[in-house]
């Protein structure tokens, strides 16, 4: 399974949102996104899925990590992009239980899957 996650940053914060209850991993943040659909193009698929779950429009700049993580039932290859805001809508909870701009130094106040720990590292460097 591929999953294509935004990292979203505005003011020196980077866009975090909350599991929705009764999924995979309820309750922990992370960077909003979802799986990529078959025979989707995963930058597709990540403006798609933060549509779709904050409301918001996003144009990717790069992609800045991948991360291979094996939970107890699935395999799941993570693609992190670099994105930025294309217009000013604010975030909206439509597929996601809230959000959060977090300053980097503050990341670790918020629990994050373990597949995200080296992304976490990256920000905090200053990258
Ligand atoms: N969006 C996102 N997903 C992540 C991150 N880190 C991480 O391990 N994941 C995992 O990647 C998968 C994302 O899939 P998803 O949000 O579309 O859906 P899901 O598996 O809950 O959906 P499902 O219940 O429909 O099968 C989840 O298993 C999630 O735990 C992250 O930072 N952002």
């Amino acid at each position: 399974m591929i999953v294509a996650a935004a990292v979203v940053k505005r003011e020196g914060r980077v866009l975090l949102t909350r599991r929705l209850q009764g999924t995979h991993l309820a309750g922990f943040w992370e960077f909003p996104g979802g799986k990529v659909e078959e025979g989707e193009d995963p930058e597709a698929a990540v403006v798609r899925e933060c549509r779709e779950e904050c409301a918001i429009d996003l144009e990717v700049v790069d992609v800045i990590e991948v991360a291979f993580h094996r939970y107890e039932r699935k395999d799941v290859l993570l693609l992190f992009y670099e994105c930025r805001l294309a217009s000013d809508r604010e975030v909206q909870h439509l597929g996601v239980a809230e959000h959060a701009w977090v300053l980097p130094s503050q990341l670790r106040d918020y629990p994050l899957p373990p597949p995200d720990e080296r992304l976490v590292r990256k920000l905090q460097a200053g990258r």
